[in-house]
């Protein structure tokens, strides 16, 4: 079998807090993800998903286990050498940069010449449809324009491993609905291997090669499920509603179980 690409053993994550016992956030995760998967992980509000993004972007340390990266061991000390890219739940931009000036910021850390950055401020921002506001400041835009440009920084970088944290969790369905078909066009395209996060059941059923349902705090793999319906997916297929379905039954098990309440949507 070829070597995952991502491979957590046994990470588990605690954090020190005074005068009562650490607080156990991710307990011993044992996970392999394959080059090119788009894996969205589920999970209750606070059981420890940014941690864990964190730990695999090399931004924080775990407690006790093993983060590889394409064979490589990933800490705070030692990087990769994966070109990661993040997008998060807010566009966290610049206001007082221009769209074309935030995407091109991080290109210009990576030390890519004049030319190079912006061609692919171009390419980006043509790709989230956002051609015409390259010279426009975030705070003229709308949310989920805004949006579109975090993402466009994000993957402008072209990242081997793009890691999303609800990334289109504070849009409108509307928008959410046609960046997620630009998202996975772009995944399509790329082959880039993706964990996305999300507590969106849905979302999560309609776009991943795979779904990590993680339970409530210390955070354990509760349910890892493959999704077979092939791409392009539409948003009322049936196979789709049918997974959503059953993984919403296990999710509201897992809340019976564990006494959850915030779990899903
Ligand atoms: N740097 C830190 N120091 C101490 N505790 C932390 C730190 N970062 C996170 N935590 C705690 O770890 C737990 C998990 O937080 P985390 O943000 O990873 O959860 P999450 O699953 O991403 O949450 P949400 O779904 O609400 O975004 C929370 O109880 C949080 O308070």
């Amino acid at each position: 079998m070829a070597e995952s690409y991502l491979v957590l053993d046994q990470v588990a994550k605690s954090y020190p807090r005074p005068g009562q016992p650490p607080l156990r956030v991710l307990d011993g995760l044992d996970v392999a993800v394959e080059e090119g998967a788009l894996l969205s992980i589920l999970g209750p509000s606070g059981c420890g998903k940014s941690t864990l993004l964190n730990i695999i972007n090399g931004l924080d340390d775990a407690t006790s286990g093993t983060v590889l990266l394409a064979g490589k061991e990933v800490t705070t000390k030692t990087r990769s050498g994966v070109k990661i890219g993040m997008v998060f739940q807010q566009p966290r931009l610049l206001n007082w940069r221009s769209v074309r000036e935030n995407v091109a910021l991080p290109l210009r850390e990576m030390g890519l010449g004049t030319d190079e950055i912006d061609a692919r401020v171009r390419r980006y921002l043509d790709i989230v449809g956002l051609s015409e506001f390259s010279n426009y400041y975030p705070l003229q835009l709308s949310g989920g324009m805004q949006q579109r440009v975090s993402l466009a920084r994000g993957l402008a970088i072209e990242p081997d491993l793009l890691l999303a944290d609800e990334p289109f969790s504070a849009l409108d369905e509307i928008s959410a609905r046609k960046l997620r078909q630009e998202f996975l066009r772009i995944w399509d395209r790329t082959g880039t291997t993706i964990l996305f996060v999300t507590h969106n059941i849905r979302e999560a059923v309609f776009l991943s090669t795979r779904m990590l349902v993680i339970t409530a705090r210390p955070a354990r793999v509760h349910l890892d499920l493959p999704v077979e319906v092939p791409y392009p997916r539409r948003p009322d297929d049936d196979a789709l509603f049918e997974l959503e379905k059953s993984v919403t039954r296990d999710f509201m098990r897992m809340e019976e179980e564990t006494g959850l309440t915030e779990i899903g949507s």
